[in-house]
């Protein structure tokens, strides 16, 4: 069986003067398995967003590929499998929740009837569903965030790639997305996420990797990097592993 997602010595780099370029991504291979959710963990400006773009076809690597069920993430077709969150979802501001989810179901490909089925289930789950036909203007953070959520969970995708997903929400709004997300597991979904929040990572993730400067610093369970099956030193292990990669670049 492939793999939902599968990162294969992917590289790139950017522009970072008229001549140069700096080095954003080095040779990073990762596979998420399907069922998964799988964390992807770094400090900022890591790599993280450049390799989910990547893995949306928004960015072509300069060597190496992201595949989506063996699909060529750059491929138009590989996205009928993918519902995506930006880490800053960008809305249509003078459309309502509701408009915005009739678009994102067209989008999909589903029908009329069953993109109102969803997007009434999914408005009343991210609590959003008293404001549906209000401008998106009007909204705060964390209400923009909970419907970029629901705009990914449109079409009832497969595979959901967040960049940041509880990025801008309050501890009710973090603990509403923790719950569809274990719930989406429990369906079967394969997630792939990134984030700066330890203590989500602890609660949702089967396997985690730590990027730091562009390169895979680990992958592999919470359990085996902690060193025991509480996930208590998380955020000890995660601190270490980028400080030991530091002053190795020093030696
Ligand atoms: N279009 C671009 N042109 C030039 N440099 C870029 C571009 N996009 C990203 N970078 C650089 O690439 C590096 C990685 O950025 P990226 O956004 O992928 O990191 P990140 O891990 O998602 O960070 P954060 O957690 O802060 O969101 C950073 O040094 C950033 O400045």
């Amino acid at each position: 069986m492939t793999n939902p997602i599968s990162f294969q010595k992917v590289s790139k780099k950017f522009p970072s003067g008229l001549i140069e370029k700096h080095r954003v991504l080095d040779r990073i291979s990762l596979d998420i398995r399907e069922g998964e959710v799988f964390g992807f963990l770094g400090p900022n400006g890591a790599g993280k967003s450049t390799a989910i773009n990547i893995a949306m076809g928004f960015i072509i690597p300069d060597e190496g590929n992201v595949f989506i069920h063996d699909i060529p993430a750059f491929q138009p077709r590989a996205r009928k499998y993918v519902g995506y969150l930006p880490e800053h979802p960008c809305l249509y501001e003078q459309l309502s929740a509701a408009e915005l989810l009739d678009f994102c179901g067209a989008a999909s490909g589903i029908s009329r009837r069953a993109t109102r089925e969803q997007a009434d289930f999914l408005l009343e789950r991210l609590n959003l569903h008293s404001f549906k036909n209000r401008p998106v203007r009007t909204y705060s953070k964390g209400m923009k965030q909970r419907l970029g959520f629901a705009m990914a969970m449109i079409g009832d995708p497969p595979v959901l790639i967040l960049d940041e997903p509880m990025s801008g929400l309050d501890p009710l709004g973090r603990n509403l997305i923790t719950n569809i997300i274990l719930d989406l597991k429990a369906r079967g979904k394969t997630i792939f996420f990134s984030t700066h929040i330890l203590n989500d990572v602890e609660k949702l993730c089967d396997h985690i990797a730590v990027i730091h400067q562009g390169g895979i610093l680990y992958n592999g369970t919470i359990s085996e990097l902690t060193g025991g099956p509480d996930n208590e030193n998380l955020e000890a292990a995660f601190v270490s592993l980028i400080n030991t990669s530091r002053i190795e670049e020093h030696l």
